[in-house]
């Protein structure tokens, strides 16, 4: 595998008159722990819909492990070994959270691993309390750690997820980062995201967005400190 595992070149997406993603260069490599943050309408969402194939970008290339997926269908995208969580949700709400992730197990490894697979899942992802319970019953921030189940279950080595800590209380919010860590194991992550409890918690490489371009990328501690980032955040810029 690349060391660089995800590139974008020149990146543009357009929506009629407004440029939500202009001209961005970004990489992220191996093993990589990744958040992209900036404010409303910065264009962090446009980025991570045309990294999955949601929107087909304007202009601009984008290269899974030196693949070339510019425009690929989200399918086909995920089927290189990327798991992909949108703010759409994709639990099934009449399953156990078991069946949930067993499902998504034995999509792609059959019956017979599945079982394995969801036992690993529910006990790495701390699911057990509650593998029996329908999903339409939970709470929120479980709801979101199915979710994560689910895409961990599918075994990706690339893992893109937008806002995976949206809603939560601040106690789920530090489960969701154990989670994460636990994920980054063996995947690399990029994750969209605004809650900067949550941000500070993983302690990531930080992508900044700002009018649709890459402002800065640096650790936590420099972002924050950043008079450009305080800036765009508080509406001089951005
Ligand atoms: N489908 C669309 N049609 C038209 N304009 C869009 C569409 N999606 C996004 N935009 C515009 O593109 C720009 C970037 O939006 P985007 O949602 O990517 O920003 P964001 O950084 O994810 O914001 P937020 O943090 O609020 O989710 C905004 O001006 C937005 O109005």
């Amino acid at each position: 595998m690349a060391d660089v595992v995800l590139e974008t070149r020149n990146l543009t997406m357009r929506f009629g008159g407004v440029t939500a993603v202009d001209n961005v260069n970004f990489k992220l490599r191996r093993g990589e722990l990744r958040c992209l943050i900036g404010p409303n309408g910065a264009g962090k969402t446009t980025f991570f819909r045309c990294l999955t194939g949601i929107l087909k970008p304007t202009a601009g290339e984008v290269f899974i492990d030196d693949i070339e997926t510019t425009g690929w269908d989200p399918q086909y995208v995920a089927r290189m070994g990327i798991g992909i969580k949108t703010q759409v949700p994709s639990v099934m709400d009449g399953l156990s959270v078991r069946e949930n992730v067993w499902l998504s197990a034995y999509r792609l490894s059959g019956a017979r691993e599945a079982d394995r697979i969801a036992a690993e899942v529910i006990e790495r992802l701390g699911l057990g309390d509650i593998a029996r319970s329908t999903v339409g019953r939970l709470a929120h921030g479980e709801r979101q750690r199915v979710e994560l189940g689910i895409v961990v279950a599918a075994r990706p080595w690339l893992v893109l997820l937008d806002e995976p800590a949206a809603g939560m209380t601040g106690e789920e919010v530090e489960r969701m980062v154990g989670i994460i860590h636990e994920i980054n194991r063996d995947a690399a992550l990029i994750i969209v995201e605004h809650d900067m409890q949550f941000i500070r918690s993983i302690a990531a490489q930080i992508t900044v967005f700002s009018q649709g371009a890459v402002l800065m990328e640096d650790t936590v501690e420099a972002v924050m400190s950043d008079s450009r980032v305080r800036d765009v955040y508080l509406g001089k810029r951005g």
